[in-house]
């Protein structure tokens, strides 16, 4: 009975070239596959060598290898079931982004990628070709020889064909064609980041898809952090008739996640031929086929599909940025986390983050190997987990409160992380000594501010540091978005670090977040919830705040957005908060505006040297991934100058 396939999507945490590391993987899903019964499994694009393999694809033996891991290890573990697998292609002098696909143990061909991303952090057109629509031809491999390109796959009578990640996102989605061409199935091996909202996105298309091309729809996500900044959620989605019927859980600590479904081929075939809009396509296109092996089952069954954990932005936040953590660490061979811990909002975040992360691997994969390496048999507690993989360090100066310290020692406490408080002020002493002697004068606030305050917040690098190495810990860099867009942080100071889980953030929304982590998670948060934004660089008599020396966060936020995701002319900011900002005059706008440009278009250089941040939403400013500006440039002089004259005329004048 040709009626139901029984089909299954999974993600897997992969890394770029860890070639044992994905093959393992890779093995053990299909072996679970063929455990539950699955006739066909989808795999993510670019699963053999990792999605984010970079300027590697020109490299000729990443290809190679990939290939010679399918050929020699994948294909022969593919007995009795389907499957399908990433890897780069070599093919008339350029490098393609494929599917092989797989089936009982025989390479039927090569699907290839027609729209490849190219925007946002995606470079692909950098690495990959576009393959053109329709195009079929053979391709010749070590022992063999199989078709490559657009083409429709069927086994024992089934009909399969691919979007591959972005083709689904783009307006003329090859599916149009493959509904024409009667495809019972639509594969689609993803390697799509993690944003807020992400996945809704993608359901959409999933359910679209599989109703308006009358399909089964697959989808197949990473899961995890694979290669430092992107982050994958692990969304897989199985969808027939418009409606979804397999899904993942998302971000989970798992190496791999693996879902399935009975579905009903024939009632998509029954729909299509009723619908009078359906034009069948009678291409010349080769179309493949094996018999010896049955893909359908007998098997009619349906299973209930669980309700995804329908997540606030808060916790999408603190789920993405934890399971970002988890994996760097143990990816990047450390066994933690050093924290400079002022008692301020950025750090305290940071801290926060690390123990949800201890927190949440802890309740759902105690037994993940990386936590048992750290900790051994015994211990399942948050509290010893953090005392294993977490230090702070409060650096007071003459300069800091006791309340940061004391906000910074109750939060360590109630983490479980080692806390330290040590006082730097005879470093800093030594440092102004040696700068007076320089300048041959006594230093002071008025003339000397700057110098001051960076020699604090370097002081404090050093040690830090040291407690890192001494541990093989990671230093985490507090910097959050807003202070990145203005450049305020100290090079070399309080950006010292290898990993900033905030900077992709805005000061905004964290220190919203933090209040909810103070009710949900860590009520010590209290204190630092209750302080106002401070450098704490200048002597506690100046009452330094950052909204003093910066503007107020939000319209900082506010003129970021407009700026560098809207493109926006200064001038046309400049109307835009006249509208929004009650009560704001035309010179305190242009104020705003001066002092935002200057230090933007000044600090690139410094976004340029921040650490490795993840990408959480296309408001981010890391020049690596997203957001490309020169490092030197005009300063915005004439475009500030022009709005000023404008202002003037307001005036009357
Ligand atoms: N294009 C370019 N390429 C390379 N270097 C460039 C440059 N433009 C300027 N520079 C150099 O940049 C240097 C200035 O940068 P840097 O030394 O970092 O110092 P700078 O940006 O001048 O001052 C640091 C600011 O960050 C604030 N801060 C510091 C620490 C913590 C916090 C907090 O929120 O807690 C705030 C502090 O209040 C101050 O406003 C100068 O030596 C200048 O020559
Ligand atoms: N007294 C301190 N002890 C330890 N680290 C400090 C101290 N003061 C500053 N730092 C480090 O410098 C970083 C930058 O300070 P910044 O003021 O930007 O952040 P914050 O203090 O965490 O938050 P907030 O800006 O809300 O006060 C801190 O996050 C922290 O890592
Ligand atoms: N790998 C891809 O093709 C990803 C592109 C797609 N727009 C996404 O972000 O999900």
């Amino acid at each position: 009975m040709r009626k139901h396939i029984h089909i299954g999507a999974a993600a897997l945490n992969t890394t770029p070239k860890d070639w044992s590391g994905n093959t393992d993987m890779i093995l053990a899903v299909i072996d679970e596959a063929k455990r539950r019964g699955l006739g066909l499994l989808c795999l993510p694009e670019l699963v053999t060598t990792g999605y984010g393999c970079e300027d590697e694809f020109h490299a000729p033996y990443v290809s190679e290898w990939a290939m010679r891991i399918l050929l020699e290890k994948i294909i022969p573990a593919t007995r009795e079931i389907a499957v399908t697998v990433g890897l780069p292609i070599r093919s008339h002098g350029a490098t393609y982004n494929a599917i092989a696909v797989v089936v009982n143990a025989e390479l039927l061909g090569f699907a290839v990628k027609q729209n490849l991303a190219g925007d946002g952090i995606h470079y692909e057109p950098r690495f990959f070709k576009a393959w053109p629509s329709g195009h079929v031809e053979h391709y010749d491999f070590d022992g063999g020889r199989c078709l490559i390109g657009d083409l429709v796959f069927e086994i024992d009578g089934l009909r399969v064909g691919f979007e591959i990640c972005e083709d689904a996102w783009v307006a003329g989605r090859p599916g149009v064609e493959l509904a024409q061409r009667a495809v019972d199935v639509i594969l689609n091996p993803s390697a799509s980041h993690f944003s807020f909202g992400k996945s809704r996105i993608r359901e959409r298309f999933v359910q679209e898809g599989s109703r308006a091309f009358h399909c089964v729809y697959v989808y197949a996500n990473l899961i995890g952090n694979e290669a430092g900044r992107a982050i994958y959620d692990g969304d897989c989605l199985i969808a027939t008739q418009g409606a979804i019927v397999a899904r993942t859980e998302p971000f989970q600590f798992q190496d791999y996640l693996l879902i399935d479904a009975v579905v009903d081929v024939e009632a998509n075939r029954v729909n299509r031929n009723r619908q009078a809009s359906y034009r069948p396509t009678f291409d010349s296109v080769e179309r493949l086929s094996v018999s010896e092996w049955q893909v359908w089952t007998e098997a009619a069954f349906t299973k209930a599909v669980p309700m995804r954990t329908a997540y606030t932005q808060n916790e999408e936040f603190y789920r993405a940025v934890t399971l970002g953590l988890f994996d760097y660490m143990r990816k990047a061979r450390t066994n933690g986390f050093a924290i400079s811990l002022s008692g301020g909002a950025d750090s305290a975040a940071c801290l926060a983050l690390v123990y949800l992360m201890a927190k949440t691997v802890l309740q759902e994969n105690p037994q993940h190997p990386y936590v048992r390496q750290l900790l051994g048999d015994a211990d399942t507690t948050t509290e010893a987990l953090m005392r294993r993989i977490c230090v702070c360090a409060y650096q007071g100066t003459i300069n800091s409160s006791d309340t940061t310290e004391d906000a910074a020692r109750v939060l360590a406490e109630e983490t479980g992380a080692q806390f330290v408080s040590i006082n730097v002020q005879a470093l800093v002493d030594e440092y102004e000594t040696i700068l007076s002697g320089y300048l041959g004068r006594p230093l002071n606030w008025e003339t000397d501010d700057i110098s001051r305050q960076n020699i604090q917040a370097r002081c404090r690098a050093p040690g830090i540091w040291a407690m890192a190495n001494a541990s093989n810990y990671l230093l985490l860099s507090t910097s959050n978005r807003s202070e990145a867009a203005v450049g305020y942080c100290t090079m070399d100071g309080d950006t010292a670090g290898s990993l900033s889980p905030v900077a992709g953030i805005d000061k905004t929304f964290l220190r919203q977040w933090l209040v909810w982590a103070e009710r949900e998670h860590l009520p010590s948060l209290q204190i630092v919830n209750g302080l106002n934004p401070t450098a704490e660089l200048r002597p506690l008599s100046a009452d330094q705040t950052d909204e003093e020396d910066l503007m107020p966060y939000p319209i900082l936020n506010r003129i970021q957005k407009l700026a560098v995701v809207q493109k926006k002319s200064p001038r046309a900011i400049f109307d835009c908060l006249q509208d929004e900002v009650e009560g704001a005059s035309a010179e305190q706008t242009f104020a705003w505006l001066k002092r935002y440009f200057s230090l933007w278009s000044r600090n690139q250089w410094k976004r340029e040297r921040y650490a490795p941040s993840f990408h959480v939403d296309d408001e981010n400013l890391d020049p690596r991934s997203w957001c490309r500006y020169p490092i030197l440039s005009g300063g915005y002089i004439d475009e500030l100058a022009e709005l000023e004259a404008f202002v003037f005329t307001l005036k009357g004048n």
